[in-house]
């Protein structure tokens, strides 16, 4: 395990069970991610990992225990307030916005906390427009970050599978995030396009300190990426380990595969 990961996990899921009618979908599950780390769960279809991720995003409410984060009891705040604190998911590009721009996408984005003022505010006409160029400059730097650099006045409707997927990603980034939800961010990308999602994520994580919870189905994605690796089956956590562990556990393989006598 990588050395700078800190003691007190970023995220800690506290026996938290949810049932839809009477449905248990999540069972008393505990779950910790470590600071620092690129976390990866995976398991079978219908496991409950959606339902887990969003729990923890705080876009649907537990039936009973606790979601920490830094240590800190979130279970009962709102996807907002969240958001200001550095957890955040990403999500599909919505509708109104494919029909702006990438850049402006990203520029949509609201700041977490007030950006840093390089210039004093007498050097613009006005503060409104200085935040706004501090926006649009940082917008720059982060399509430029995630290789969009020629697409950038494209309209997002227009963009590929995968090239939406780097710039949900580079929605996050024009936050200072602190913890970033990624579900089945791989699904429907290429492959060209998913090893520079794939860089772009190890970047944001060793040069920026992200901290990744990574739902896929893509075991090469996993793979490449995550460390530990969370495997929930049937609302339970089945193991947690190194991919290498996981690939190896019988029960895994039978999870996925069912019983192969
Ligand atoms: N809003 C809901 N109402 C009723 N049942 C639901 C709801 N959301 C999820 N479920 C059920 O809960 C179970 C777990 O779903 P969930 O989406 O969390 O699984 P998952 O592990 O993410 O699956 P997949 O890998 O297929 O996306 C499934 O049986 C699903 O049908």
């Amino acid at each position: 395990m990588n050395s700078k990961l800190e003691e007190q996990p970023i995220i800690e899921v506290q026996n938290v069970s949810k049932a839809f009618g009477g449905l248990q979908v999540i069972n008393n599950c505990s779950i910790q991610v470590a600071k620092g780390s690129v976390t990866g769960m995976i398991g079978p279809n219908g496991a409950g990992k959606s339902t887990l991720f969003n729990i923890i995003a705080g876009t649907l409410p537990e039936d009973s225990g606790q979601v920490l984060m830094e240590g800190r009891d979130i279970t009962h705040e709102t996807p907002d307030q969240l958001f200001h604190q550095g957890l955040l998911r990403t999500f599909q590009i919505a509708h109104e916005f494919s029909h702006m721009t990438a850049l402006e996408n990203l520029m949509m984005v609201p700041p977490r906390q007030e950006g840093e003022n390089l210039f004093s505010t007498w050097l613009k006409p006005s503060l409104v427009r200085q935040q706004e160029e501090e926006v649009r400059q940082r917008a720059l730097e982060v399509i430029d970050f995630i290789n969009l650099g020629h697409v950038k006045n494209e309209l997002a409707g227009n963009l590929s599978g995968g090239q939406k997927k780097l710039l949900e990603l580079g929605r996050t980034m024009m936050t200072d995030a602190k913890v970033v939800l990624l579900d089945e961010i791989a699904a429907g990308v290429n492959r060209t396009l998913l090893v520079d999602l794939v860089k772009n994520i190890e970047r944001l994580n060793q040069e920026m300190g992200y901290t990744f919870l990574v739902i896929e189905h893509d075991m090469d994605m996993i793979a490449r990426l995550c460390d530990p690796v969370i495997v929930l089956a049937q609302g339970e956590v089945m193991m947690e380990g190194s991919i290498e562990e996981v690939r190896n556990n019988p029960e895994v393989v039978e999870a996925y595969f069912g019983k192969v006598d």
